[in-house]
C-alpha cells in the first residue's frame, strides 16, 4: 500500500503534489521528526513559530533539548487539555467577532493546536471562521488587523510580481486562493480587506480537506475599491483610490498569473474567490486553457447545489429533467449552477444541452430573463433567455414559471416573501427552497421562515448555516448548501492526481460523491447533505472520485494512479496532533 511519501516522488513533491516533504505525517507518532524552519528552531524563536509552536504541551525532554527552560511554566498541558481550555475560552464569547479573533489569535501563535479545534468542533466553529463571521470580519478587517495572514499584491506592485512572491516564506505552495475584494459574500466591494477569505477558504482547506498549511496560500489583488466607506476609514488598510479597470487590471493580472506559474510551476491550482461577475468569467475563460484555476463562486457552487439536488431526488421523486428550476440571481452562482444543472441533466438523457436549459429560469435585477432581453444581456446569462413575456418582481416569475425548485443567489437578503414561499408550497407537495446569499443577514429567507410558511413541507438548505427549527412537534435539519462541502476535497483530488486541468467531468464527480454520502437517517430529518461532522471522511470520497475522473481525462500526471484513492486521500490529510521535537 503506497502512503504519502510514496505517492508522489520526491520532483514532484517539490513542485505539486501533497508530499509529506519533511516526514511529518508519515512518521509514526511517537517517532521524532524535526521542526524545520530555515535553520532547526529552538528557544524563543520556536515559541514564536506558529507552525512548532506547542505551547505548554512542550515536554520537559523538548523545553530541556530545545532551551525553552524558564520560558514557560512549569506545567506540562496535553493537547486535550489545551484544545478543551481554548473552547471553554472562546465559548466565553458572546459576540462572534471576538470568537473570531480569538480563532485568529490562535492561528497565528500555535497552528496545530487552531486546526486541532477546527476539526474537532467543526460545526461549531465553521461560522466563526468562515460565514457568517468572517463577512463581518471583513467588513472591519483594518480595524482587527494585528499580523498579516497572506501576501498583499497591489497596483504598487506592478512590474514586480515575482519578487513579491518570493517574499512569501515557503518555496512550495499547492493551493492559491486570491480575490480582488470586489464581491465578497453578498457584502460588496471591501477592498482590500477581502483577505478574510482567502485566510478562511484555505484554513478549511486545511481542516476539511487535509492539505498541510504550509502548501497553501491567501493572496489579495489590490486595485483599489470603490467602496467610500472604507477610502474614508483611517483604518482602512488598501489603496485609497477607486477601482483600476480595463487594460490596468488585466495587466496586473497577467502579470500576476504568470509570475505564480513561475514560482511555483504548472500544478498549483488557483483558486479565483469573490470577483464581481464582470471579471470572474473573463478571468476563468482567459487562464484555463493556460493554468490550473478553478472559481469556487461558479463551479464550486454549482458542484455544492447540484449534489444537494441529485440527494433531495430522494425526496421529491423524478428525474433532474422531471423539475422546473427557478433562479433569483443570475451571477456567478445562478448561472453556474444553472449551467452544471443542464449539462448532468444532458449527461442524464442524451438530449443537447440547449435543449434541456428550458425547464431552467433565471431572474435577475431587471426581472425574468427573457428573449426580448437578449441582446442587451451579459454573455453568461444570454443562454438562458428563453421565450416569455417579461416579467418583474420574484413573485410574478413564480406565478408564471411555476418551479418545483427555488434557488436564492441574487447576494439579497429577505427575497424570499411569505407570499413566494405559500406559492411555492400551494402547487409543490414538498418545495425545494434554497436560500443561498451569505453572509446570513443576505439569506433570502430563514429556516424557521421556509418550514413556517411552507407548513412543514419545504425541504431547506442556505448558504449559512441555520440551527434545526422545530415545526408541529418534528424537528427539521437545515442543510448547509456552501461550496465548502466541495472545494476542500475537489482540491485535494485535484493536487493528488497532479491533474493539469480542472474539468467539468471532475465537479460531476464531485457532486455525485457529496451526495452519495447522505443516508436514509438524514433524509428523515430533512437533510440533503451529510453532517459537516463527518467532513473530512467525505472529503476523502470527493477528492477519491475527482482524481480518477483526472486519471480517466488523461490530465493527471501523478502516475501510476494509485489502487484504493479513498485510502491515498486520507494518509495524506494533515493531521494536526503535535509532534514530538527530540
Ligand atoms: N452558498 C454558497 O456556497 C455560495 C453563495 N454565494 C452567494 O450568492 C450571492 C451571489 O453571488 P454571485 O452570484 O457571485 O453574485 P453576482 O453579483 O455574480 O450575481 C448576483 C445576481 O443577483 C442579481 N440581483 C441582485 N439584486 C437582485 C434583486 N433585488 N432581485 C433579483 N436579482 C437581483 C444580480 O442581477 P444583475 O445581474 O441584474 O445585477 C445578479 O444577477 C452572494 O450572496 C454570495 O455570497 C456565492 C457563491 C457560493
Ligand atoms: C460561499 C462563497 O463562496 C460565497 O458566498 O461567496
Ligand atoms: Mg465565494
Amino acid at each position: 500500500m503506497k502512503n504519502c511519501g510514496d505517492l508522489v516522488d520526491n520532483k514532484s513533491a517539490i513542485v505539486g503534489g501533497v508530499g509529506d516533504m519533511y516526514s511529518e505525517d508519515s512518521a509514526t507518532l511517537d517517532q521524532p521528526i524535526t521542526p524545520w524552519t530555515i535553520s532547526v528552531a529552538s528557544g524563543y524563536s520556536l515559541m514564536r513559530d506558529p507552525r512548532y509552536n506547542k505551547g505548554l504541551a512542550f515536554t520537559e525532554k523538548e523545553r530541556d533539548a530545545h532551551y525553552l527552560r524558564g520560558l514557560l511554566p512549569p506545567i506540562v498541558l496535553s493537547q486535550e487539555l489545551q484544545e478543551k481550555k481554548m473552547m471553554n475560552l472562546i465559548r466565553q464569547y458572546e459576540v462572534p467577532l471576538h470568537r473570531y479573533m480569538a480563532m485568529i489569535g490562535l492561528q497565528e501563535t500555535n497552528e496545530r493546536l487552531f486546526y486541532k479545534l477546527l476539526i474537532d468542533n467543526v460545526e461549531e466553529l465553521l461560522p466563526v471562521v468562515y460565514t457568517p463571521t468572517v463577512g463581518e470580519a471583513c467588513q472591519k478587517y483594518g480595524s482587527i488587523f494585528r499580523h498579516s495572514q497572506g501576501l498583499y499584491i497591489s497596483l504598487k506592485e506592478k512590474g514586480k510580481i515575482l519578487e513579491t512572491l518570493k517574499n512569501w516564506p515557503e518555496r512550495t505552495v499547492q493551493v492559491i486562493v486570491v480575490t480582488d475584494g470586489e464581491r465578497i459574500l453578498g457584502l460588496g466591494d471591501l477592498g482590500c480587506q477581502g483577505m478574510g477569505i482567502p485566510v478562511g477558504k484555505l484554513a478549511l482547506y486545511t481542516a476539511l480537506g487535509g492539505v498541510r498549511p504550509s502548501l497553501c496560500l491567501p493572496i489579495t489583488i489590490d486595485v483599489g475599491t470603490n467602496n467610500e466607506k472604507l477610502l474614508n476609514d483611517e483604518f482602512y488598510i488598501g489603496l485609497r483610490q477607486k477601482r483600476a479597470t480595463g487594460e490596468e487590471y488585466d495587466e496586473l493580472l497577467q502579470e500576476f498569473m504568470y509570475a505564480v506559474k513561475q514560482n511555483y510551476g504548472e500544478k498549483v491550482l488557483i483558486q479565483f474567490e469573490d470577483f464581481a461577475n464582470h471579471n470572474a468569467f473573463e478571468l476563468l475563460a482567459r487562464y484555463s486553457s493556460s493554468h490550473l484555476v478553478f472559481n469556487d463562486d461558479i463551479q464550486g457552487t454549482a458542484a455544492v447545489v447540484l449534489a444537494g439536488l441529485l440527494s433531495a431526488l430522494r425526496l421529491l421523486g423524478g428525474t433532474l429533467a422531471d423539475h422546473k428550476f427557478l433562479f433569483l440571481g443570475a451571477g456567478e452562482a445562478g448561472t453556474g449552477i444553472a449551467d452544471l444543472i443542464a449539462l448532468e441533466i444532458s449527461e442524464q438523457n442524451g438530449k443537447p444541452i440547449e435543449e434541456n436549459r428550458k425547464n431552467i429560469w433565471l431572474v435577475d435585477s431587471k426581472g425574468l430573463i427573457v428573449r426580448s432581453r437578449k441582446e442587451s444581456l451579459q454573455d453568461f446569462k444570454k443562454p438562458w433567455a428563453h421565450e416569455h413575456e417579461p416579467i418583474t418582481g420574484l413573485i410574478n416569475a413564480v406565478k408564471a414559471i411555476k418551479p418545483t425548485i427555488l434557488i436564492g443567489t441574487s447576494g439579497v437578503g429577505k427575497q424570499f416573501t411569505k407570499e413566494v414561499v405559500e406559492d411555492m408550497a400551494s402547487f409543490n407537495k414538498t418545495p425545494l427552497i434554497m436560500a443561498l446569499s451569505n453572509p446570513t443577514s443576505q439569506a433570502e429567507c430563514t429556516a424557521e421562515e421556509a418550514y413556517t410558511w411552507s407548513e412543514g413541507r419545504a425541504i431547506f438548505a442556505s448558504g449559512s448555516p441555520f440551527d434545526p427549527f422545530e415545526y408541529e412537534g418534528k424537528t427539521f435539519v437545515p442543510g448547509q448548501a456552501n461550496n465548502a462541502y466541495i472545494f476542500p476535497g475537489f482540491g485535494l483530488g485535484v493536487i493528488m492526481a497532479g491533474s493539469i486541468r480542472v474539468h467539468n467531468g471532475m465537479l460531476l464527480a464531485a457532486s455525485k460523491a457529496l451526495a452519495s454520502q447522505v443516508t436514509e437517517e438524514h433524509y428523515e430529518k430533512g437533510m440533503i447533505y451529510p453532517p459537516l461532522t463527518n467532513i473530512r471522511k467525505i472529503s476523502a470520497n470527493i477528492a477519491a472520485k475527482v482524481a480518477a475522473k483526472a486519471y480517466e481525462l488523461g490530465l493527471a500526471s501523478h502516475l501510476p494512479q494509485p489502487e484504493d484513492l479513498v485510502e491515498s486521500a486520507e494518509k495524506c490529510m494533515y493531521s494536526p496532533v503535535y509532534r514530538s521535537y527530540l
